[in-house]
């Protein structure tokens, strides 16, 4: 089965599937283009503000969160805000606000150029630079969006703004590695050519079409295995704070792809020890519906050693010989342990370091584990038709309401 369906991905000459050979196929012109841009960016603005929503956003915030500091910004970054991801008023009048004393450049993305919340966004942002900066708004504007159709595409012809592609055979949840990704994390600072070379080595790794030599395909047929068993959620767990966005991004591209005809694990996803303080209990010994991916980095860049304390009241010297993150280390055995003791199964994916290179690996592998996991169940990994009936509803009831307004 497994090979099967190995060869109809990698055979298909599909619309969908342009991600594919994207990390191998990315010439440096692209990589320079971009870096000229966030550069660019860096001289000229303390803020780049990032309009998207799904695929064409959440890839870039969760590598920024992961690889940026928590504290400040990037010593080779702006800072990096973002709208469109929501229809709240207060988020975009408070953003606003927070501008005032600011130079900003503004980069919309959008695939189709005619999602509500991100379109709506970039109508409040665009004449908002079209007042600060007159003629030079253009300049302060970058596009993203189809290579080929799409209003925004025009939107930018017209208007002249520099444009930034997404190939037209690459969906929203399989765009990071391409513009929509890489110019925001390129403009916080993160290392991009870091970041594909190791999705390229993912790339090449998991072309592999045996079981045992595909960790991507492991992953899958596991988590596989444990759906048919009955099990309803896989809780990505992982240890460190910064990767709670990456887990929004592994939300979006395991939902939208697997979600449909009825089937389908739900993703859901816990950052701990944060949440064994919350939902630890029911993980322990609630309803037995779930199983943990434990997604683990063995080094993370910083780290802080327990100091000794003479006076000892608080009974914690005998840890004063560890670091923060040797204990957090040894808190994931100990979950690992207690959970799958109690009858949770767990799997374990472990990477060597937190950064851009490790990263670029595994959310190609992610993808890659997606999409054989879909073609198991049987379902198309590429499309999202139960989205669209949320959007064609919404857009009913406000031509609804604005046409009982004007009555
Ligand atoms: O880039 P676009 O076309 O604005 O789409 C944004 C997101 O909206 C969806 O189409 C539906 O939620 C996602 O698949 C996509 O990532």
């Amino acid at each position: 089965m497994v090979a099967s369906i190995h060869h109809y991905i990698e055979g298909i000459e599909d619309e969908q599937t342009g991600w594919l050979n994207l990390p191998i196929e990315t010439e440096d012109d692209l990589l320079n283009s971009i870096g000229n841009v966030a550069n660019e960016i860096k001289c000229n603005a303390d803020i780049l503000v990032v309009i998207g929503i799904g695929g064409s956003f959440l890839g870039a915030r969760a590598i920024q969160d992961a690889l940026t500091p928590y504290f400040g910004q990037h010593q080779n970054g702006v800072e990096v805000v973002y709208v469109g991801q929501n229809m709240s008023g207060a988020y975009i009048q408070q953003l606003l606000n927070s501008l005032k004393f600011k130079d900003i450049y503004v980069n919309v993305i959008s695939k189709s150029g005619t999602t509500l919340e991100p379109a709506l966004a970039f109508r409040v942002f665009r004449q908002y630079m079209e007042k600060r900066y007159g003629e030079q708004a253009k300049e302060r504007i970058i596009v993203t969006t189809d290579s080929k159709k799409g209003l925004l595409r025009n939107i930018a012809q017209n208007s002249g703004y520099r444009q930034f592609v997404i190939p037209s055979n690459i969906g929203g949840r399989f765009s990071v590695f391409t513009p929509v990704g890489l110019l925001p994390i390129a403009a916080a600072g993160v290392d991009i050519n870091h970041l594909i070379e190791g999705a390229k080595k993912a790339a090449i790794h998991l072309k592999e079409e045996k079981l045992e030599m595909n960790e991507a395909y492991r992953y899958a047929v596991i988590r596989h295995a444990l759906y048919k068993q009955g099990y309803q959620i896989e809780l990505l767990a992982s240890f460190e704070p910064s990767l709670a966005r990456l887990h929004e991004w592994w939300k979006q591209l395991f939902g939208e792809s697997e979600g449909k005809d009825k089937k389908g694990l739900f993703p859901a996803t816990v950052n701990y020890s944060t949440d064994l303080h919350a939902i630890g209990q029911f993980i322990q010994e609630g309803n037995p519906i779930l199983f943990e991916t434990f997604l683990h980095f063995k080094e993370i860049i910083d780290d802080y050693r327990v100091p000794f304390d003479n006076r000892n009241e608080d009974q914690l010297n005998f840890l004063s010989n560890l670091s923060f993150n040797e204990i957090n280390a040894t808190s994931k055995e100990g979950v690992a342990f207690a959970h799958s003791n109690g009858g949770v199964p767990v799997i374990q994916l472990e990477l060597q370091r937190l950064d851009s290179y490790h990263l670029g690996y595994l959310i190609y592998f992610f993808m890659k584990a997606c999409v054989m996991s879909a073609y198991l169940l049987e379902v198309n990994p590429f499309d999202q038709p139960g989205v669209e009936a949320y959007k064609n509803k919404m857009l009913e009831l406000l031509n609804t309401k604005l046409a009982t307004e004007q009555i």
